[in-house]
């Protein structure tokens, strides 16, 4: 087991002034597993707390109650190089005044690898998200959506992570690279073990790159399908609805 997911709950607070102490809860309750080498999808309306729980995972948001355990371990400290993050809002993920390489190098920091060997890993990490060294300088408004996102890609990869929270990764791209996007992430979780976990609402990119599905719904995980070749025999009513609204598909009972 990569990461465990136990009993999550979150709120957050509500109204101004005096009413703040009102709390709304936003995770009520969430429990799931990720294995290793798996890609696990999110699915659910907007506004149900895909990405609040996303945030939790990753340690930007500190949850009310429930574990996060990763490899069994409760201790972030110990495992939160091992995650990344790839967001669906390339331009604002990125800083504008930074070059290719600038970006691609946040992650690499704390390396120990310095001059000409950190622009061989660069370049490295350029080619394996189809790049080349021709966007090494090249600032973000020069690249189309699909170059950035890839960038954010190579970012993500940079330190070898076990883990990366894909939140709406290809939502803001066009089909056709949203295919390509797709198709990249296969090979890299292919080759390097990697796992995902897929927030979505697009059910046809569950179909194509997601191992397993969890339908969520107002803070909880309504339904789990451990395979995404079986969807249309869910049994919850609002996994029905969602499915039916997308796929053209008669949902059985
Ligand atoms: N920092 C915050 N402070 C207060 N409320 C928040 C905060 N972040 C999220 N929320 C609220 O939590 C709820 C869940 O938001 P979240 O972004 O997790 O949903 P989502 O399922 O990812 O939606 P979408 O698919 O539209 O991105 C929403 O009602 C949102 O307004």
């Amino acid at each position: 087991m990569l990461l465990e997911a136990k009993d999550i709950h979150m709120s957050f607070p509500e109204g101004d002034g005096l009413f703040r102490r009102k709390r709304k809860e936003v995770l009520k309750g969430v429990s799931f597993e990720l294995h290793k080498g798996e890609c696990l999808g999110i699915i659910g309306e907007s506004g149900s707390g895909k990405s609040t729980l996303g945030k939790v995972i990753l340690g930007l948001e500190k949850q009310d109650s429930g574990k996060i355990l990763f490899e069994g371990s409760e201790l972030r400290k110990q495992w939160q190089s091992e995650m990344n993050v790839v967001f669906q809002d390339y331009t604002s993920s990125v800083n504008p005044k930074f070059k290719v390489y600038e970006i691609i190098n946040e992650t690499l920091l704390q390396s120990k690898l310095s001059g000409e060997d950190k622009r061989k890993k660069i370049i490295e990490l350029l080619e394996q998200v189809g790049l080349n060294e021709d966007f090494y300088y090249r600032y973000p408004h020069q690249l189309s959506g699909g170059q950035l996102q890839r960038v954010c890609i190579a970012r993500a990869i940079a330190k070898m992570p076990k883990f990366i929270l894909l939140d709406e990764a290809i939502s803001s791209l066009d089909v056709s690279t949203q295919v390509q996007i797709l198709d990249l992430l296969i090979e890299l979780k292919e080759k390097y073990g990697l796992s995902y976990l897929f927030i979505t609402h697009d059910l046809t990119a569950v179909t194509y790159i997601c191992d397993r599905v969890l339908f969520f719904k107002d803070g909880q995980v309504v339904e789990t399908v451990n395979n995404t070749n079986k969807l249309k025999y869910v049994k919850d009513e609002y996994s029905k609805l969602l499915l039916g609204s997308v796929l053209d598909i008669e949902i059985s009972c």
